[in-house]
């Protein structure tokens, strides 16, 4: 599928505060933003910029305080915690870092278990067919820790296949995951985009990660600075390195 003109999720003069009087902290001041259905988007930015901020204000984790996150057409800041629970089993599929697989469960009763939770019925054939296709096909009776961290990642993706969520929403995905392990999940994401049209939005660390991208965001001190559209690696680590020596000289000056 083809991006469209709609956009999967849109941010409009988003503002997030964390505290109180002095110790008031603005993550996020302002945030306009769109999310084109069909694409992946990273956003990427120096520490404390916003970045998980922000993917938890558009998945509708956190509540905005001010402005407007509309997700696929439905103005979320605002409504109430059971329909935003609703919606977001529906509609959004999460990849962590840390895999968040359950440890007692084996990988094919991972990959079914959001499904299940939904009341969906799943067929067995369906979870071995999509962990075949993340290349898993003959772990599905092993549970996670008999698992290497890269085929960890490879469930949690399978597990936000199966589900076919239209937005997928990944905090590092591939922050614990050695170069080429990174590669494969990366792949996988692309495929996600390609295949079946689902709109990812990605933060990472990781110039290379975010050069698989369609677009890359850059934020500073909670604000979109600057969005570069298929950059390449060393682009991006140079925009983020100067986005850092800014931050730097800021706090010098
Ligand atoms: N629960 C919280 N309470 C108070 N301050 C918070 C909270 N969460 C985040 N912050 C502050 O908000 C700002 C943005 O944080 P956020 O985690 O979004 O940044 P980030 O860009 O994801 O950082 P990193 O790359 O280090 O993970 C930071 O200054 C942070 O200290």
């Amino acid at each position: 599928m083809l991006a469209t003109d709609h956009a999967a999720v849109e941010l409009r003069g988003v503002t997030k505060d964390y505290g109180r009087g002095q110790a008031r902290v603005r993550a996020l001041d302002g945030v306009d933003v769109d999310f084109p259905t069909g694409s992946w988007t990273a956003v990427m930015g120096p520490s404390g910029s916003g970045k998980s901020t922000l993917l938890h204000c558009a998945a509708g984790l956190e509540r905005a305080d001010t402005g407007q996150v509309v997700l696929r057409g439905t103005e979320i800041t605002r409504a109430p915690d059971a329909a935003l629970t609703e919606l977001r089993r529906a509609d959004i599929g999460f990849v962590f870092q840390n895999f968040n697989l359950i440890g007692s469960l084996t990988a094919e009763q991972n990959v079914a278990l959001p499904l299940r939770l939904a009341g969906v019925r799943v067929s067995k054939r369906e979870i071995r067919a999509t962990l075949t296709s993340v290349g898993l096909g003959d772990r599905a009776r092993h549970r996670p820790r008999e698992l290497s961290g890269g085929q960890q990642q490879r469930v949690a993706i399978a597990r936000a296949m199966v589900a076919r969520p239209p937005v997928l929403f990944a905090d590092e995905p591939t922050g614990a995951l050695d170069s080429s392990s990174a590669r494969v999940v990366l792949d996988l994401l692309r495929e996600m985009v390609t295949d079946t049209g689902q709109t990812i939005v990605m933060v990472t660390h990781d110039p290379l990660a975010a050069s698989s991208a369609d677009s890359v965001l850059f934020l500073s001190d909670g604000r979109i600075v600057d969005r570069a559209a298929r950059p390449s690696a060393k682009d991006v680590a140079d925009m983020l390195a100067g986005l850092e020596d800014g931050e730097r000289h800021g706090r010098e000056a």
